[in-house]
C-alpha cells in the first residue's frame, strides 16, 4: 500500500458502503490524515440508523417501559390505557429521521470527508467505478454490510413478504404477522410487533437464539409467549402463499396452515458482495481478513463490518472500522502498525470477548463463549449458573423479579471467558462482564470488585460465591 505509483491517486482511501462501519473508517482514516472518499447508494448511516437497530428498539421500547411500571407495585395502579401503537410508530419514525440521510450526510462533510452518492464497483487494484466515473485510491475499504437471505420455501419470494426492512419501517399493525425464523431479528420483532398488538406466530425451525445458552432460548419462548405470540419451535415451513385478499397463508409439514395478514422473514444474512467487482482485485467471495481487517493476500484491499462476517454487530463493525482506519493512516504516512495482539490497529476482541443484547424481555445480553463454544475450543472450563431473582437489586427492580446468569470460568486461568444474564433490564450488565474478559482479570482480584449495594450488579459477588463454594 506504499505511495509508489507515478500519478497521485484521486484519494488515499475510498470507503465503499456508508453505514455505520463506513463512516467510522473514513473519521479514522481522515483523522490520521488521510484524503477519504465516501461511496454510499443509499441513504447514508446504512441499515443500522434507518431499517435495523435504531427503529427496531425503538418499537420495543414502550412496551418495555409499561411492563416495567406494571410489575412494581404502587406504579402497576398509575397504568390505566393501553400503549398507543400511532405514538409509538411515531417516535419509531423520529429516530429514523423520517429516512431523512440530510444530518449524516453534513456530519460526512463536516469531518472533511468526500460524500460520493452512487453505487461503487472494484474495478482493479485501487481502482473504483462510480456511475461512469473511475476513481483511483491508495487503498479501498469495503463496508458494503449485509443482505438478507431468504430461505428456499415454496411460494415465499412470490409471496412478497415482509423482510426486516418492513418491519422496522410499517406504519400499521397487521392484526396477524407470522414470522418466519427464530434468531435475534425474529424474537425482537415478534416481541416488538406483538407488544403493538398484532396477534404472532413464531415460526422457528430449531429453538430460539440457538447461538446462545440454551436456558436464553427457553426464557426468550416463555417471554414471548406471556406477551401472547404463538411460539412454535422444531417447525418447519414447507409453502407459503398470498391469498387475492392480501392474506398470507403458511403451511407447516405437519399439514397445519397459519393464516395472517402479513409474513415476516428473518432466517440471516450474508455479506454484500453482489456486484462489487471482487474478482477485478482478485480475490474470492469466501475470502478471510486479517486484524486490521486487510483482506488476506492483498495490501490495499480492507473488509471491515457485516462484509467480512466476523461479527455482524454495529458496535463490532464500529470497532474493526477505528482500528482499521487508523491502520490504514499509519501504513500511508509510512508509521509501523500496531497489529499485535490488543494493539491499536487490530480487532482481537472479535476472537474472545464480542457482546451480544437481545433486546426482547426478558433480555438476554451475553459475551465471550458459551459453555459449549469453549469446550468447543479445547478448554476446561466450568459453567457458574446463579438465580438473578435472589439478588436485593432485582427484587426491588421489579416485584417476583426472575432471570438467570452464567460465568463460563476458564478453569487453568481462573478467568472468566464467557458470561450471560438474561432477565428485565440486565442489557447494562454485560460490560462488566466484556471488561472482566478482555482484562483478564483473575477471579482473585474480581472479589475485589465490589458491587454497590442493592443493584442488579450484586449478581457478580453471587457468582463467585457459588464459584468458590458449588
Ligand atoms: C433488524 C435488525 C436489527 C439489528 N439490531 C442490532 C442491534 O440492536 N445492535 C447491533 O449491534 N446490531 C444490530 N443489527 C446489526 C447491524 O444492523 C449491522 O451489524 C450493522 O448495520 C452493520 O453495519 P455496516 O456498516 O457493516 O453495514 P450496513 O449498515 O449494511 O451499511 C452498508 C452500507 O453500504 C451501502 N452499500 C452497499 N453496497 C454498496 C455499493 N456497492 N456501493 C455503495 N454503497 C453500497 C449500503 O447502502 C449501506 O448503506 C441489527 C440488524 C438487523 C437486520
Ligand atoms: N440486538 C441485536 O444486536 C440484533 C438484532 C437483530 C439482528 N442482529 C444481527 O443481525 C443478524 C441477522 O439476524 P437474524 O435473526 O436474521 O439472523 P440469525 O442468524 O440470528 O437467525 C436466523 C434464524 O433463522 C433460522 N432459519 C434459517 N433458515 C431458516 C428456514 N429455512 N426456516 C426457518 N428458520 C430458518 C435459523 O435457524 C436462525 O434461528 C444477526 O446475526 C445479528 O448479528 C442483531
Amino acid at each position: 500500500m506504499t505511495p509508489t505509483s507515478q500519478h497521485e491517486p484521486d484519494f488515499d482511501l475510498i470507503v465503499i458502503g456508508g453505514g455505520a462501519v463506513g463512516e467510522n473508517i473514513a473519521d479514522y482514516a481522515t483523522r490520521g490524515g488521510a484524503r477519504v472518499a465516501l461511496v454510499e447508494s443509499d441513504l447514508v448511516g446504512g441499515e443500522c440508523s434507518y431499517w435495523a437497530c435504531m427503529p427496531s428498539k425503538a418499537l420495543l421500547r414502550s412496551g418495555h417501559a409499561v411492563r416495567a411500571a406494571w410489575r412494581v407495585g404502587g406504579a402497576r395502579a398509575a397504568i390505566t390505557g393501553e400503549l398507543d401503537a400511532d405514538a409509538v410508530l411515531s417516535r419509531r419514525t423520529s429516530f429514523t429521521s423520517g429516512w431523512d440521510d440530510s444530518g449524516q450526510a453534513d456530519w460526512v462533510d463536516s469531518a472533511g470527508i468526500t460524500l460520493l452518492r452512487g453505487h461503487a464497483r472494484l474495478s482493479g487494484r485501487g481502482r473504483v467505478q462510480v456511475g461512469t466515473d473511475t476513481l483511483t485510491a491508495h487503498a479501498v475499504a469495503l463496508a458494503t454490510g449485509s443482505v438478507p437471505v431468504l430461505p428456499p420455501i415454496a411460494g415465499l419470494a412470490e409471496a412478497a413478504p415482509w423482510g426486516t426492512r418492513e418491519a422496522t419501517s410499517a406504519d400499521t399493525v397487521p392484526p396477524r404477522l407470522i414470522v418466519i425464523g427464530g434468531g435475534v431479528a425474529g424474537c425482537e420483532l415478534a416481541f416488538a410487533w406483538a407488544s403493538l398488538g398484532s396477534h404472532v406466530t413464531l415460526l422457528a425451525r430449531g429453538g430460539l437464539v440457538e447461538r446462545e445458552e440454551s436456558f436464553a432460548g427457553e426464557r426468550v419462548a416463555a417471554g414471548l409467549t406471556g406477551e401472547g405470540v404463538d411460539v412454535r419451535t422444531g417447525t418447519t415451513t414447507s409453502r407459503v402463499d398470498r391469498a387475492a385478499d392480501g392474506t398470507v397463508t403458511a403451511r407447516l409439514d405437519s399439514g397445519e396452515e397459519i393464516t395472517a395478514d402479513e409474513v415476516l422473514v428473518a432466517t440471516g444474512r450474508r455479506p454484500a458482495l453482489d456486484d462489487v467487482g471482487l474478482e477485478t482485485a482478485g480475490v474470492g467471495e469466501d475470502f478471510t481478513v486479517e486484524d486490521s481487517m486487510l483482506v488476506t493476500g492483498t495490501d490495499w484491499l480492507y473488509a471491515v463490518g457485516d462484509v467480512n462476517g466476523r461479527a455482524p454487530l454495529t458496535h463490532q463493525g464500529k470497532y474493526q472500522a477505528r482500528a482499521a482506519g487508523a491502520a490504514i493512516a499509519a501504513r500511508l504516512r509510512g508509521a509501523p502498525a500496531a497489529d499485535e495482539p490488543w494493539g491499536a490497529h487490530v480487532a482481537t476482541a472479535d476472537h474472545t470477548a464480542v457482546p451480544r443484547v437481545i433486546f426482547t424481555d426478558p433480555e438476554v445480553a451475553a459475551v465471550g463463549l458459551t459453555a459449549a463454544e469453549a469446550r468447543e475450543r479445547g478448554l476446561r472450563v466450568r459453567a457458574v449458573d446463579v438465580d438473578l431473582g435472589q439478588v436485593a437489586g432485582a427484587s426491588l427492580h421489579a416485584d417476583d423479579y426472575t432471570g438467570q446468569a452464567r460465568l463460563v470460568v476458564d478453569e487453568d486461568r481462573r478467568v472468566v471467558v464467557g458470561a450471560t444474564f438474561v432477565g428485565q433490564d440486565v442489557a447494562e450488565l454485560v460490560h462488566a462482564a466484556t471488561i472482566a474478559i478482555v482484562g483478564e482479570v483473575g477471579l482473585d482480584r474480581l472479589w475485589h470488585a465490589v458491587p454497590a449495594y442493592p443493584t442488579m450488579s450484586e449478581i457478580w459477588l453471587r457468582l463467585l460465591e457459588t464459584y468458590a463454594h458449588p
